[in-house]
């Protein structure tokens, strides 16, 4: 068995709309590692959610891959069929979203929903199916499930409602977890105890997520290593410490700089001037040149391969080209490191 519980490579998706051919992931080749959490972040239209559902092969029929391959332990899925799919998903793969309602029935009990995928996914009798449930409950962190069962989703509040999803994906015990903005909708405090919960999760279950977030403030608890996603590329990834005090691309600059932690008091966040290119079709180059303060010519006609900063960190920007003028991280950067 490899190190991979998932990994893509040189993965393209295309939506057809009467507009054109939105080009919204872009030769993306992304690996998760057994057991890890990687969280993938970037400005929401980058992509994130359209790579984490390409791999599940949840896209709208007018989107294709339209190359690439997706491996999921060592078997590539990339041509599986709807029915092969279906018997990944849950048992093998599991997503909870931003809005567990969209997961959640609101006119079942918590303790039916929970017992109808126990019983399709495990092919549970009832009554253990009702066993089990509590003990998801109890392991997602909700105690006195016995009672709670019975309820409703509306009795719950927002962070135990996504717990509640959380337990529901797990019901099959799957090993890989895609989680897309789970605590985006959640104020910080609940934001904060759900991101223990998956790390807690991680290492009880053993479980590899992939965490996608337009926040980088919530990666810095979470993550082992973090992926910057922009106009559908990744354009830098390493473990969450070269990212957050060593960061090479200066797009990763500007996600840093408009975080609350990177200013000290009574300075202004910075958010990035201007706005993500459309990609129908993308433009040529760097698709950041644009936003670029620090943009070369040849960002504008060319666009960068990786660059390795160590063996953990590549960045793809032509900053990191031994030709190009020497830009220094910003001071801010430094001083942090
Ligand atoms: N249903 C769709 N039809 C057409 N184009 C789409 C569709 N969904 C996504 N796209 C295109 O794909 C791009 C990436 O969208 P995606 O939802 O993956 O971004 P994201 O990074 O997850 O942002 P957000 O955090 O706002 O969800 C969009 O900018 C859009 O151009």
């Amino acid at each position: 068995m490899g190190e991979y519980a998932l990994h893509v490579d040189h993965l393209s998706v295309t939506f057809h709309t009467e507009a054109g051919s939105v080009e919204a992931v872009r030769d993306v080749s992304l690996a998760l590692k057994k057991g890890e959490i990687l969280a993938l972040a970037g400005e929401s239209g980058c992509g994130k959610s359209v790579l984490c559902r390409s791999l599940v092969k949840l896209l709208p029929a007018y989107a294709a891959i339209t190359s690439g391959t997706i491996t999921v332990h060592d078997t590539d899925i990339t041509a599986y069929t709807d029915t092969q799919m279906q018997a990944l998903r849950g048992k093998t793969i599991a997503m909870v979203f931003q809005n567990p309602l969209t997961t959640l029935n609101p006119s079942m009990t918590m303790g039916a929903q929970l017992r109808e995928a126990l019983i399709r996914k495990e092919k549970l009798s009832r009554q253990e199916a009702d066993e089990r449930a509590v003990e998801l409950l109890h392991l997602v962190g909700i105690s006195d499930g016995e009672h709670r069962l019975h309820m409703l989703p509306q009795a719950f509040s927002g962070g135990q409602r996504q717990r509640c999803a959380l337990a529901i994906a797990l019901a099959a015990s799957p090993d890989i977890l895609l989680a897309d903005e789970p605590t985006t909708a959640l104020d910080v405090t609940v934001q904060m105890q759900i991101l223990d919960l998956l790390k807690h999760l991680r290492d009880v279950m053993g479980l590899s997520i992939l965490f996608i977030t337009h926040d980088l403030g919530v990666v810095a608890r979470l993550a082992d290593r973090v992926a910057i996603m922009y106009a559908g590329k990744i354009v830098e990834i390493g473990t969450a410490d070269e990212i957050f005090y060593d960061a090479r691309h200066p797009y990763t600059w500007g996600l840093l700089q408009a975080l609350p932690s990177a200013v000290g008091p009574g300075e202004r966040l910075q958010a990035i001037p201007g706005m993500p290119p459309y990609l129908a079709p993308p433009p040529a180059g760097d698709a950041f040149a644009a936003r670029n303060p620090y943009a070369l010519a040849i960002d504008y006609e060319t666009a960068p391969p990786f660059f390795s900063v160590s063996p953990t960190h590549e960045a793809a920007t032509w900053l990191l080209d031994p030709r190009a003028p020497k830009i220094p991280q910003p001071a801010w950067l430094q001083k942090r490191g």
